[in-house]
């Protein structure tokens, strides 16, 4: 699977007189991993709803693979290979693992409504090989023992591990965490970081929000800071941990 290139320029949101995202550049290359940290109300997340189309641009360019994105409805935006987490975990509780992973997965099986009334063959087949792919991605993330487990009693980590499955089952080529190591436990963040250096494996471009420095660092290949809704520093994890704007701006504070 080949990654997707993303790049933003000069991208800006306001909300009623509120600057978000005030002008930001950023450029995600493919089948690597960037980090995008920043303070609290730093713009982070605006920026990926951005991405994501959850909100319209009021200005810039959103380009995935040279396609601008910036004003496509978030459907369209995940049907051009875009699948994200998010910051509050969004899963059907009552539900197994097995089957939120499956809802992921859903837009690529293609059968028609009376095929599937019909129970021919072929849909069986095309959903015993879904149902295989998504135990397959529950396995890589490390919860297989949690298949059938209704997600609503899983761990917090376990929770997001599950969401992260379900993110890989709709086959991205642009994959974007949303503080995926909050809350999480220092073993489970190793793992966790594990598993983001998997995903770039299997050549999935990411882009990764994240409050805790060392785990960006230990994952990222690039990192971008943001603050009050601009850039204000980008490069490798060890150069812009060193830089006095990121030190004073991130770093310094309780964050950290
Ligand atoms: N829907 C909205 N309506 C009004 N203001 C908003 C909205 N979403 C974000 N903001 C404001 O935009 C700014 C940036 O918020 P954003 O959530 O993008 O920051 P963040 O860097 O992700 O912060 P955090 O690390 O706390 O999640 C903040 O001042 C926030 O209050």
């Amino acid at each position: 699977m080949a990654g997707a290139a993303l790049e933003l320029w000069q991208v800006a949101k306001r909300f009623q007189g509120v600057v978000a995202v005030d002008c930001v550049s950023l450029a995600a290359a493919p089948g690597r991993v960037t980090g995008l940290i920043g303070p609290n109300g730093s713009g982070k997340t605006t920026t990926m709803n951005m991405i994501t189309g959850l909100y319209p641009t009021d200005a810039g360019h959103i380009r995935l693979d040279g396609v601008d994105i910036a004003r496509l409805a978030p459907h369209r935006v995940a049907a051009l290979g875009v699948a994200r987490t998010f910051q509050n975990i969004r899963l059907l509780a009552g539900e197994s693992t097995l089957h939120n992973v499956m809802l992921g997965a859903h837009r690529h099986q293609s059968a028609r409504l009376l095929d599937v009334l019909l129970g021919l063959p072929a849909v069986k087949r095309s959903e015993a090989r879904e149902t295989a792919r998504c135990e397959a991605l529950i396995d890589l993330v490390g919860i297989s023992h949690l298949r059938d487990s209704a997600v609503g009693g899983l761990s917090y980590g376990d929770r997001r591990r599950v969401e992260i499955a379900r993110a890989l089952a709709t086959r991205p080529r642009l994959l974007l965490l949303d503080e995926p190591a909050a809350g999480m436990n220092f073993a489970e963040k190793r793992a966790l970081a594990d598993l983001v250096v998997a995903i770039r494996d299997m050549g999935i471009t990411v882009l990764l929000i994240e409050h805790d420095i060392e785990f960006v660092a230990q994952v990222s290949d690039h990192i971008v800071v943001l603050n009050f809704g601009r850039e204000i520093a980008a490069g490798p994890p060890e150069e812009v941990r060193r830089m006095p704007s990121v030190i004073e701006a991130y770093l310094g504070t309780e964050d950290a």
